[in-house]
This record gives C-alpha cells, sequence and structure tokens, in this order.
C-alpha cells in the first residue's frame, strides 16, 4: 500500500508505481488515444505544447485557459479511475484535466495548481500512462529538487501545503520518447452553479 511522504514546509505525496496492472494500464492507455477528443488549447494566443480535454461533475462551473466551463459529467471509464483513485488518495475529486504528451517535446514548465477555485490546500491526483516521463518538484525557496519518473499505470498524489511552497514540471527532453497521457484529478469547491 502505497504511503504518503512528507516534504519540506508541510508538502506531502503519496506515490503507488503499481496503481494499475500493466494489463488495465494497456487497456486504459488505448482507449484513452481513441475515445477522448483531445484538443491544443492556447493561452494569450499560444499554443500549449500538450494537448488537453477537461471533465467536472455536472453543473460545476470552472475555468480553464481563461475561459469559463461547465461541467457535463463523466464517461463511466473516468468515473471508475476517479473512484480508485480516491480510495488509495483518502480524497474525493470533481474534476479531471486530461493532458497527453506526444513526443519528448511536449511539455509543462514549472507551475503550481494553486488556483482559488481548488481552494487552500488542493490535492491533485495524477495517473500516468505511456512512456515515463520525469515529474520534477521544484521548492520555491530552498534549493531543493525532488524528481520522479512516473511510469505506465502510476498514481502521484501532490496533498497538503505542497501547491504553496513546491512548484512542479515535466520538462522536454531530446530522448525519442513516444506519447504519455496524464489524468490529473483536482476538487473544485465553491463554485457550483
Ligand atoms: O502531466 C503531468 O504529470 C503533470 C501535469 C500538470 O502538472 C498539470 O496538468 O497541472
Ligand atoms: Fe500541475
Amino acid at each position: 500500500m502505497a504511503e504518503w511522504i512528507d516534504i519540506r514546509d508541510g508538502g506531502q505525496f503519496l506515490y503507488d508505481p503499481t496503481f494499475c496492472s500493466p494489463e488495465e494500464a494497456d487497456t486504459l492507455f488505448a482507449w484513452l488515444r481513441t475515445s477522448i477528443a483531445w484538443k491544443q488549447e492556447a493561452v494569450r494566443g499560444k499554443p500549449l505544447p500538450r494537448l488537453n480535454a477537461w471533465f467536472a461533475d455536472e453543473g460545476l462551473k470552472y475555468s480553464y485557459s481563461g475561459l469559463s466551463h461547465l461541467g457535463t459529467g463523466w464517461l463511466p471509464e473516468l468515473e471508475e479511475i476517479r473512484s480508485a483513485v480516491e480510495t488509495t488518495s483518502g480524497t474525493t475529486f470533481n474534476s479531471l484535466l486530461l493532458n497527453l504528451y506526444r513526443d519528448g517535446q511536449d511539455s509543462i514548465g514549472f507551475h503550481t495548481d494553486a488556483e482559488p477555485e481548488l481552494g487552500e490546500n488542493p490535492a491533485v491526483a495524477t495517473v500516468s500512462f505511456g512512456s515515463v516521463r520525469e515529474f520534477v518538484l521544484k521548492h520555491r525557496k530552498a534549493r531543493e529538487t525532488l524528481s520522479y519518473q512516473l511510469g505506465h499505470g502510476s498514481l502521484f498524489v501532490m496533498g497538503g501545503t505542497s501547491q504553496h511552497h513546491w512548484l512542479h514540471a515535466l520538462p522536454k527532453t531530446e530522448e525519442a520518447l513516444g506519447e504519455r497521457v496524464s489524468l490529473t484529478f483536482r476538487r473544485i469547491v465553491g463554485t457550483r452553479a
């Protein structure tokens, strides 16, 4: 059973490399590639170096890339993963941002997931499929970085005060890598329509 690990300044994470069995992970990865309407979003006119999709509880309002969205519900497959993530992480989630990194040149730069609509100490749970990618956490003030190789079928949860003190990123790499999909579950609070 994966355990929570304390990091500097009240941050916490949990890593479960065998969250999905290899067979489950293969099936879900193939399903995600073909069943999700992936879109390249642009922020201030600049295309993001990855593709995205969103799901949220029906009627839930949230903003993303500067646009307001209204949740329209879940697909059964995603609901099943959400429920397993909730059990392992001991947290509940009402929204999901999916990322598709097409190759090693797709990435996400250092940022926090500290949007006000996620509340004071948000937990963000990431399930990974496909190519193994490096996930880096960097403390805002101390010279400390933590690096994890997020593998096919793994679960990584950031919790506690992580989003106040730590930035995270999925750096570009020159390695010839195939696709990776990440499912990032979040809980939006206090914005119900
Ligand atoms: O793909 C990942 O593992 C990280 C994605 C991320 O940080 C985000 O979507 O906010
Ligand atoms: Fe993030």
